[in-house]
């Protein structure tokens, strides 16, 4: 039986493109839809602006990109974006959101992991990634790569968004219990605090001591629409714990890093990691936020499953400390149990992954 608040799941996705509720000038992709999320997919014009911006309260995008923009570039073909450059790109997704509907938007990991800061756009908006219930209109994705250039094209899915009713967060008292059913975070000592679960970092290392990876500069162009592309040295360097379980962060770097604990979304849930504490502004550990139904789920092919964390510290170099809390995962109910499970038939790229680049590299 479907509640009545939650997180809608694929099925419920397929049915508001059906009825007109998300529109698209194009057909969905066969795997658009995800378990509780639909990926977005680029239009065939970006913008290059001066500046990021939010339209604010009186503003369409539109009134925006035409003070604003730079030069249009067309990605019918394909086109670079480099680093360090601000872009918009009207989505091929558009909606017109029943008034008790609302939607959050989050970079796909794979956007995550590649050091892509994305954000998604609604006209009026005075809010990155929200988009408010009852929303009639179109969408925009703000994209700035941080690390690498990058290629994409009309059609490259970078974010994605979640459809929900109503509010159905789990307070801690549920939280705790569904923890002692399902073990959403294996540690023995579980932190079940400010509304999440927390996840720590893990920087003793695998058994050759890798804990982690560090971006490199001047490298070549990732495809984002490309899997196993490039080899991991030519774009990363490798970090070893060297028996001091710490890793001082530089400023201007970007660093893949992976939880301690392994992670568990049980089914008729969906997760998203939060910052730790908003309050400590010396690193930030994601960009993706979005944990699929199923992720880390043992029938699904997940036991074991990691969080990979995206680390960048901010204005001072900062000592990270191997089983320093990092982020909280907080859960939702989802509206219905989805009929895919993350891992399950679906192409995942991330079920039962330890330390793990994106898809796009290879050993
Ligand atoms: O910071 C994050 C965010 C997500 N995940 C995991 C949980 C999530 O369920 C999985 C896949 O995330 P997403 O659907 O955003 O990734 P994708 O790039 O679309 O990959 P896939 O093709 O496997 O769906 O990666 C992380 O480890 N770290």
């Amino acid at each position: 039986m479907a509640r009545e608040t939650g997180i809608l799941a694929d099925r419920a996705i397929s049915a508001l493109f059906e009825t007109g509720r998300l529109i698209s000038e194009r057909e969905l992709d066969r795997d658009q839809i995800q378990p509780a999320s639909l990926d977005l997919r680029l239009g065939s014009k970006a913008f290059r602006v001066r500046a990021s911006f939010m339209p604010g309260p009186s503003h369409l995008v539109s009134d925006k990109l035409d003070r604003l923009s730079l030069h249009v570039i067309d990605l019918t073909e394909g086109a670079v974006l480099e680093t360090g450059c601000v872009y918009i790109v009207p989505l091929m997704e558009s909606l017109a959101l029943p008034a008790d509907m609302s939607a959050s938007a989050n970079p796909k990991s794979s956007t995550g992991r590649l050091d892509i800061f994305t954000r998604v756009i609604t006209d009026y908006a005075q809010e990155f990634d929200k988009i408010p219930a009852g929303y009639a209109g179109p969408l925009y994705l703000e994209i700035s790569p941080r690390t690498f250039p990058i290629v994409v094209r009309r059609g490259s899915r970078l974010s994605q968004i979640r459809f929900r009713v109503g509010q159905s967060l789990l307070g801690e008292p549920e939280l705790l219990k569904l923890h002692e059913s399902e073990t959403l975070v294996a540690s023995k000592l579980p932190n079940v605090s400010g509304g999440g679960i927390a996840l720590s970092i893990d920087l003793a290392g695998d058994k050759d001591g890798l804990i982690g990876y560090r971006g490199k500069h001047h490298t070549a162009v990732v495809d984002v629409d490309k899997k196993d592309q490039h080899d991991i040295f030519d774009f990363w360097e490798p970090l070893y714990s060297r028996g001091r379980n710490e890793l001082i962060l530089d400023p201007d770097e970007f660093y893949i890093l992976v939880s301690r604990e392994a992670v568990h979304v049980p089914p008729d849930y969906a997760a998203e990691m939060t910052p730790f504490d908003p309050l400590v502004g010396e690193f930030r550990v994601h960009y993706a936020g979005f944990f699929d139904p199923g992720f880390g789920h043992a029938p699904a092919g997940g036991r074991g499953s990691r969080a990979v964390l995206e680390v960048r510290s901010h204005e001072v170099p900062f000592i990270l400390e191997d089983g320093q809390i990092v982020g909280r995962l907080v859960y939702e109910h989802m509206q219905e149990k989805p009929m895919s499970l993350y891992g399950s038939g679906l192409g995942s790229n991330y079920q039962a992954q330890g330390l793990k680049l994106s898809k796009h590299f290879r050993i």
